[in-house]
């Protein structure tokens, strides 16, 4: 762990052994902290925030740094893919893609940091002058998932540095490696110690005390929907500001008139990559009736020959799911899904491939038949599972797709764009794509409406999360006003 600009085991002397879901191999050993080291991390924040220069520092001085970061994760990208690819299970080329986006994300808030000097506004009282300025929170407590561990720790990382904020990160305890990594890296640009603080452990202990410490001024979490909730609760204790980023259950719309092949090959790209395990996985497929059958015998066919593997592998194309645990929770759906009365067409089972046995594999699985009063289209399995539902108007379609609890990301296919937008204007999520599905990058911002997250991450927007708003109104003339004569 690094606190106040020192690496350290956790008081306690307690490790935790990282495992490769691909072979069960351990191939790490991390420092497992617990409330102790977590306080003692969040008071080096504070002090930082309180007593150091960093809030104060010319805000270009400030984005230099972590523009660097971004520049060093650019040098090291090879290293920190393999890494990220060891830990999750992910493809190399995966983990590659992402070390690009987050050297990005890190150059692009860089940039940032130093482009909003506040803004005069007209006062409405004469002699008078009003400015509105963004400050830094505070302390921030970040907690990320294991999915996408260095991309959603770079996501909260970078805003909050560059708008002046001190941090105390914990990844997930089962894929900590790569914001390890990245720390070490935040030592070597020479960022003040104590304003940057990384606490490795579980959220139970590690973790919850960033939501019920006092001296926390903001938690940003990504997560669970179940965890979300805890945290929000727990952050009441001292009205924290808070960021969610949770879960979905994201529709993938395909209307007749879409382009076939591209559908059906972006179809499978949606809610396999990553073998599922993605907040935006299009795991809905909501196809017009017209074309259900064949839509749905082409991906069939393509998803049986979808090549499972090793992620150094160059011919693999989809991983292991994360954990045994993680898989037990997509089977327990499957099963779910089949005494709901879908009709399960491929996949469903784990892998016969000798080589797959040591690893968490999963089979990408169909389910066609589907309606949504269904657990598996209701709730996140988070896993190479598909649902299929059929739809025979645009209108049909929104009411379907907006049917959950969740409003992430959805997409649309179609080759109308009036029907593209009439959709698009009506999805209740926070990103929808037209004839796409996946893209996101630093510029644009991410988050979810109902109960996939509060706040955004990324854009403008992602930095805002980071700053108060301060309204400083100068009266010209002071004169007596005599209220109380
Ligand atoms: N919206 C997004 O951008 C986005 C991105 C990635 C993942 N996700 C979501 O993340 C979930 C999968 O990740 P996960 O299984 O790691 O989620 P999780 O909620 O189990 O854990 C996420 C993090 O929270 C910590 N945590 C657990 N309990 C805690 C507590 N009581 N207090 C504080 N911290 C606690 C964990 O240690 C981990 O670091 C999925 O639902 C997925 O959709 C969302
Ligand atoms: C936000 N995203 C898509 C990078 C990862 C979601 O799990």
């Amino acid at each position: 762990m690094y606190i106040n600009g020192e690496w350290v085991n956790a008081q306690s002397g307690e490790t935790r052994d990282i495992i490769n879901p691909y072979n069960q191999e351990v191939i790490a050993t991390a420092a497992e902290g617990n409330e102790e080291d977590t306080r003692a991390a969040i008071q080096a924040a504070r002090v930082a925030f309180d007593e150091g220069s960093w809030s104060t520092l010319p805000s270009s001085e400030r984005g230099e740094l972590v523009s660097r970061i971004g520049t060093l994760i650019r040098r090291d990208l090879q290293e920190l893919a393999e890494l990220e690819t060891l830990d999750t299970g992910k493809t190399v080329e995966e983990s590659r893609a992402d070390m690009a986006d987050i050297a990005n994300v890190f150059l692009y808030f860089g940039g940032l940091a130093d482009k909003d000097g506040g803004e005069v506004i007209s006062s409405p009282i004469p002699n008078s002058e009003s400015k509105v300025v963004r400050e830094p929170v505070g302390v921030c407590g970040q907690i990320t998932p294991w999915n996408y561990p260095l991309l959603q720790a770079a996501w909260k990382i970078a805003p909050a540095l560059a708008a002046g904020n001190t941090i105390v990160m914990k990844p997930s305890e089962i894929t900590p490696l790569t914001t390890v990594k990245v720390f070490e890296l935040i030592e070597e640009v020479g960022i003040p110690k104590g304003v940057a603080n990384l606490v490795l452990g579980s959220g139970a202990s590690a973790g919850a005390e960033l939501s019920t410490s006092n001296d926390v001024d903001l938690i940003s979490f990504t997560g669970g929907i179940e965890t979300g909730k805890t945290i929000m609760q727990a952050a009441s204790h001292n009205m924290k500001k808070i960021a969610l980023e949770l879960g979905g259950k994201n529709p993938n719309i395909v209307f007749a008139d879409a382009d076939f092949e591209t559908a059906v090959d972006q179809a499978l790209n949606a809610v396999f990559f990553h073998a599922g395990q993605v907040c935006s996985a299009g795991s809905r497929l909501l196809i017009e009736e017209s074309i259900h059958d064949e839509f749905v015998e082409a991906l069939i066919e393509r998803t049986k020959h979808i090549k499972l593997g090793n992620g150094f592998d160059e011919n693999t194309q989809s991983g292991p799911m994360i954990s045994a645990e993680h898989r037990a929770k997509v089977e327990n759906y499957v099963e779910i899904g089949k005494k709901e009365g879908a009709k399960l067409v491929v996949g469903g089972k784990r892998p016969d491939d000798p080589e797959l046995q040591n690893g968490f594999f999963y089979l990408p699985t169909i389910f066609t038949n589907c309606t949504s009063d269904m657990r598996i289209v209701q709730e996140e399995v988070f896993g190479p599972v598909l649902t299929v539902e059929t739809f025979k108007t645009k209108e049909e379609a929104v009411k379907l797709a907006n049917d959950t609890i969740y409003g992430l990301a959805g997409a649309v296919w179609t080759q109308d764009l009036s029907k593209a937008e009439f959709v698009a204007a009506r999805l209740r999520m926070g990103t929808v794509w037209i004839n796409d599905f996946h893209p996101y990058f630093a510029q644009a911002p991410w988050g979810g409406y109902k109960q996939s997250g509060i706040g955004r991450e990324l854009g403008r927007e992602g930095m805002d999360e980071y700053t108060e708003v301060k309204h400083i109104y100068r009266n010209k003339q002071p004169a007596p006003v005599n209220w109380f004569k």
